[in-house]
């Protein structure tokens, strides 16, 4: 859609049209007001200011910039600033959820303050979207059977309004067959995207970051040009989560295209395989004992929906199940204030300009599996490894919309988060701390491990049968793994370059 027009000179003064909303431009946005009889309804999300005659009220109301999906001349032909703009107006449903409605409205621009340069309705834009992000060209990568089959009507009811509102440039591709998105995203042109969101749960974002990794060049090319995100589709959806702040899809997609490309630590993951050593890419987590097995362990009671899971932790907890294994961890810090400090400083911290990923950054440094431990990694005590029932390492806040796991969790401070529990706490205890987990508090609980670690090695001693490793969610080989941060690879899009809150940020 052509924006160009050239503008009106400086001097002339526009004629002032009756029929239309009079808007003034303002740095962060439009102000409108209306002369009408009517009242604006009281359930508006905007500013009202308005005298309380019933026989002629000017109602103004506010458009910031961030809600501004599109604009453009109403007439190419008039001089007389006459826009369409297309705008998101956050609303509460009946349940109180939030929720997005799309509205256009044909408004008079009284004040054209953008530069000679630049015609009013690319000025918009520019406001609207400061990240650079007009026209994105996306690959829409669907998992038809994410979320228990809804995600093709999530997609076209909740997802594609918001994009053609935005006037986005989209390919659609669903996937056909389990690690599909990986062959995709093997043989993907790189110049022709700039964002693979991924409609679906974690796993098609695994295999794509995946699919980059096996690329030639390592992924290089790609994790520099390309973000990798996710619009809200499956059953788990942590990295919608974790940086659009929302679970509801319409809410997720005008995040993405309101966010900034930020790098994103990701994780390496190496097991041994047909004795060979196999690596593979985790951005979100990787997990084994009892939450793992309340996981994939229970794919057999899906019917049941999410409660399936609860149902396996609690079931857990009380027949006291423990996960016997060898832990060996090169440690940032274990200290509770240590891990507060640091990300209290993280964050605080002037976010420096992206550095260009190369091959050497995609290149894992630890020892080989069978290699000796190195000096400066420690082994967990006996006495915890013999007794843990939960081992948990994530880089991202939130695993599922109740669940702050790893509330310290940062983007790109080179470090993952460590969690580990034991059953040398009493089942009141680990009850305690597992509801604690809503909220993110359960990292202060003097019994649960947490600490900010660059790599681990862990060797379950239990047998494989009925036992799990889950990588972002997906079932892993049950067997020894090592891993190891890969600082700043992935290209992610985040609110102000910044996760979603958790009880911990939020206050920082
Ligand atoms: N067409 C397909 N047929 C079968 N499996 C598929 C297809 N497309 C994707 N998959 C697989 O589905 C798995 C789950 O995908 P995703 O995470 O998107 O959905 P989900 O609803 O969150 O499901 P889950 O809870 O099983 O993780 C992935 O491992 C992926 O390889």
């Amino acid at each position: 859609m052509s924006n160009n027009k050239s503008k009106l000179s400086e001097e002339r003064l526009i004629y002032q049209r009756k029929d239309l909303l009079q808007a003034q431009l303002t740095n962060e946005g439009i102000s409108i007001s209306e002369q009408s009889l009517i009242q604006e309804n009281s359930q508006s999300s905007y500013c009202c200011f308005s005298n309380n005659s019933n026989i002629s009220t000017t109602v103004s109301y506010f458009i910031p910039f961030k809600n501004i999906l599109y604009t453009r001349f109403a007439d190419l032909e008039n001089d007389d600033n006459e826009i369409i703009l297309t705008y998101v107006k956050p609303i509460s449903d009946l349940n109180q959820k939030q929720n997005l409605q799309i509205q256009d409205i044909n408004i008079q621009i009284l004040n054209d303050i953008s530069p000679s340069q630049t015609s009013l309705t690319d000025y918009i834009l520019q406001k609207a979207y400061p990240n650079n992000f007009i026209h994105p060209s996306i690959l829409i990568l669907i998992n038809p059977h994410g979320g228990q089959g809804k995600a093709k009507t999530i997609y076209n009811e909740q997802i594609l309004p918001v994009l053609k509102a935005a006037d986005v440039n989209i390919t659609y591709c669903e996937t056909e067959y389990s690690e599909h998105a990986t062959d995709i995203a093997k043989d993907l042109d790189v110049s022709k995207f700039d964002i693979v969101a991924c409609c679906s749960g974690d796993g098609i974002p695994h295999e794509v970051i995946n699919g980059f990794y096996n690329k030639p060049d390592m992924g290089v090319e790609a994790f520099n040009k390309i973000a990798v995100t996710q619009l809200p589709c499956g059953s788990g959806n942590a990295l919608s989560l974790s940086t659009h702040g929302s679970n509801n899809a319409s809410i997720a997609t005008w995040q993405m295209l309101k966010a900034k490309k930020t790098k994103i630590d990701l994780m390496a993951v190496t097991q041994e395989i047909k004795n060979e050593q196999v690596t593979k890419l985790s951005f979100l987590s990787q997990c084994y004992g009892m939450i793992a097995d309340s996981d994939i362990g229970t794919e057999h009671l899906r019917w049941l929906g999410p409660i399936r899971f609860d149902l396996g932790v609690v079931h857990k907890v009380y027949t006291g199940a423990e996960y016997p294994c060898e832990v060996y961890v090169k440690y940032y810090t274990q200290d509770k204030s240590a891990i507060r400090s640091h990300v209290n400083e993280h964050l605080r911290k002037e976010i420096s300009k992206e550095h260009a990923v190369t091959k050497e950054d995609l290149n894992t440094s630890g020892p080989n599996l069978s290699d000796s431990i190195p000096n400066d990694w420690d082994k967990l005590p006996n006495e915890i490894t013999s007794k843990l029932n939960i081992f948990y390492v994530g880089k991202m806040p939130y695993v599922s919309s109740d669940t702050q796991f790893f509330p310290a969790a940062l983007p790109n401070d080179g470090f993952m988060d460590l969690i580990i529990t034991d059953t040398n706490t009493s089942k009141l205890d680990q009850t305690s701390i597992l509801l604690s987990v809503s909220k993110g508090e359960h990292i202060n609980n003097a019994k649960v491990l947490h600490a900010k670690i660059t790599n681990y090695r862990l060797i379950p001693k239990i047998d494989a049968k009925n036992h799990y490793i889950s990588i972002d969610g997906e079932n892993f080989p049950f067997k020894p793994l090592q891993v190891e941060v890969l600082p700043k690879i992935l290209t992610g899009l985040l609110q102000d370059g910044k996760f979603t809150d958790t009880h911990l940020t939020k206050n920082i």
